[in-house]
């Protein structure tokens, strides 16, 4: 395993070029590049070497600057099976959350809050511009309710120091430039880690091209999942992670996972007009297949307890991608789909 990769410094750009599409545009690369260049699409490694050079020319630094060596002890394990598989999150990333209300961004979030704060990270959220009776469950996995980001400066420049920081921010306060001033202040500041995630109450970041700007991480919300009530809503195609945490097999059982999800969601739409018998064999089979692994990548959550009656809990990484690789390749014909509904791994099931 390569345990070394490199990516972009999105953050440092974005404190360096607040309105980097337009800039990007001016100094005459294509904007979608640079975008995809953002979240990973476009691998550093593939980059054009002279886009790179007009990105440090930008952020008026050098090409170094612009460039993180990573290594795979920065993610962030976090046990929830779609996002450790799909779009894993890594320690100083920037993720944003693109979903329409009661997708389950808000239940998400302070899951996450509540399964990573009792494992050194201290968790802020800077108080919303709009109410939202969704926030409630955030609010108490947060240390800290910040009302302002000057709070926040002083508390990161202060007594959290030394921590490990996971902060939410309401896509309002990005749009605002709010978000981007702080951000550049904090350059000057000595801060262990500084993850944040960018929610979006307003529930309109799924029609705008680039709703928070570039990000290290999407996590996109699907209403499909969200119409069989599968939690949490993880969109397994369009969440990613820019930073390539995983390593060689881990991808490509990645890559794997999202092929035959993929596949089954054409599938269904079929079967849904043509009926399941019409399909030939090696169809039937994708589908079957296809629909355990969605009904698998559902998982109760600990804070949803009172509300669910069900325990949470947390799939560690070595088990989800043995599972991954078990409902990818066996042929588990004992197993119904709707068995693995709201499970943690397998062997809690077979
Ligand atoms: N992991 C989960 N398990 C069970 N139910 C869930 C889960 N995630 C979300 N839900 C359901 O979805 C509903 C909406 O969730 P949440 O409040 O997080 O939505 P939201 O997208 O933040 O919406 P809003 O911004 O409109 O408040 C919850 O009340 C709950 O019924």
């Amino acid at each position: 395993m390569d345990p070394l990769t490199i990516r972009l410094n999105t953050t440092f750009l974005r404190s360096r070029v607040p309105n980097l599409t337009v800039a990007a545009k001016n100094a005459g690369l294509r904007p979608a590049t640079v975008s995809n260049l953002c979240t990973g699409k476009i691998p550093l490694g593939r980059a054009e070497i002279r886009t790179i050079v007009l990105l440090a020319k930008l952020a008026n630094c050098s090409v170094d600057d612009l460039i993180i060596i990573e290594d795979y002890s920065k993610k962030i394990e976090t046990g929830i099976k779609t996002i450790d598989l799909f779009a894993p999150l890594v320690l100083n990333s920037t993720v944003g959350l693109i979903a329409r209300p009661d997708m389950g961004q808000l239940a998400l979030l302070a899951e996450v809050f509540h399964r990573l704060k009792n494992n050194s990270f201290k968790t802020i959220t800077l108080t919303p511009k709009q109410e939202d009776p969704g926030l409630k469950d955030l609010l108490h996995e947060s240390d800290y309710i910040a009302a302002g980001f000057e709070e926040i400066a002083v508390l990161l420049s202060d007594e959290w120091k030394n921590k490990n920081i996971l902060l939410v921010v309401d896509r309002a306060h990005v749009i605002s430039g709010e978000l981007g001033d702080f951000n550049q202040n904090l350059q000057l500041k000595e801060v262990l880690s500084l993850t944040t995630f960018l929610m979006d109450l307003s529930g309109e970041a799924p029609d705008e091209d680039l709703p928070f700007g570039p990000l290290d991480t999407i996590w996109q919300f699907d209403a499909e999942l969200v119409a069989q009530k599968y939690y949490p809503a993880i969109h397994p195609l369009f969440s990613i992670s820019e930073s390539y945490p995983l390593d060689k097999k881990q991808n490509r059982l990645q890559q794997d996972a999202r092929k035959t999800l993929r596949r089954y969601r054409e599938l269904r739409a079929l079967y849904a007009i043509r009926g399941y018998e019409k399909m030939s064999k090696k169809e039937k089979n994708d589908f079957t297949r296809g629909q355990k692994l969605e009904a698998y990548l559902t998982q109760p959550f600990f804070i949803a307890e009172p509300y669910t009656g069900q325990k949470g809990c947390f799939v560690k990484i070595v088990a989800l991608f043995n599972d991954i690789n078990k409902i990818l390749t066996e042929d588990l014909a004992e197993l119904e789909a709707s068995s693995l509904l709201y499970k943690g791994d397998l062997d809690t099931v077979v």
